[in-house]
């Protein structure tokens, strides 16, 4: 089943409840948890967290952008978060991040990689992966660019992870780059201005959707 996650990052900050009862039904949300220090970027604090998960039925997905994950996943959890990754840079034992996000409850648990790191890293690891994201922008610079280099990093971890391991592309997706991204063979897309900068995120949102049904089966 592949997965369509709008970055709530990029949404309607000034009126979150309004934007989340907006995109009620949407089968998930990507959060990211940037922390000013891993990437410049200062986001959502777990209060924050804590109050969207109280708002919307939405399962969330978190994606740590931090220094410390480890000391992120406990309250993560506990707001019910089931889906968490953190980037394979900050971790110096990513095993021990991901079974600690698995013992607190997550359901899916996974690595984010920037775009410099090679697919190879996650080699270690592939026994604990439920999901990976490679970042395809820099992700210390928003507006930049899809770098469509990633993909060959896509090919090359499709080679050694389990089949049952998604595949997530986050940064600078939108409808001239769908295509080349889908056919590479990703489960999942997190996007953020191309959802939310629409005149309309619900119907731009439905609009990605099908493009991804129709560009998955041409594939087959
Ligand atoms: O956090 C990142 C990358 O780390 C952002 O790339 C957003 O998660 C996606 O935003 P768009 O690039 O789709 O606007």
């Amino acid at each position: 089943m592949f997965t369509v996650s709008p970055s709530l990052l990029s949404g309607d900050l000034l009126n979150l409840g309004a934007q989340l009862d907006a995109l009620r039904g949407l089968e998930n949300l990507h959060l990211d948890i940037d922390d000013g220090n891993f990437v410049r970027g200062i986001s959502f604090g777990m209060d924050i967290v804590r109050a969207v998960a109280g708002r919307t039925d939405i399962p969330l997905d978190a994606h740590l952008e931090v220094l410390n994950p480890c000391d992120y996943v406990e309250a993560l959890c506990a707001c019910g978060v089931k889906r968490i990754c953190a980037h394979v840079e900050a971790l110096p034992y990513p095993s021990l991040f991901l079974s600690a996000a698995r013992k607190n409850g997550a359901r899916y648990c996974g690595l984010a990689l920037n775009l410099k790191t090679p697919a190879e890293v996650l080699l270690p690891y592939v026994d604990q992966l439920d999901y990976v994201i490679f970042v395809s922008v820099e992700a210390d610079y928003d507006g930049l660019p899809f770098r469509s280099g990633v993909l060959a990093k896509v090919r090359a971890a499709k080679a050694f992870l389990r089949p049952e391991t998604e595949i997530w592309i986050d940064g600078g997706v939108n409808e001239s780059n769908l295509q080349e991204i889908v056919t590479a063979g990703v489960d999942g897309l997190v996007i953020g201005r191309s959802i939310f900068q629409a005149p309309n995120p619900v119907a731009a949102y439905h609009r990605i959707r099908r493009l991804v049904q129709e560009y998955a089966d041409k594939e087959v």
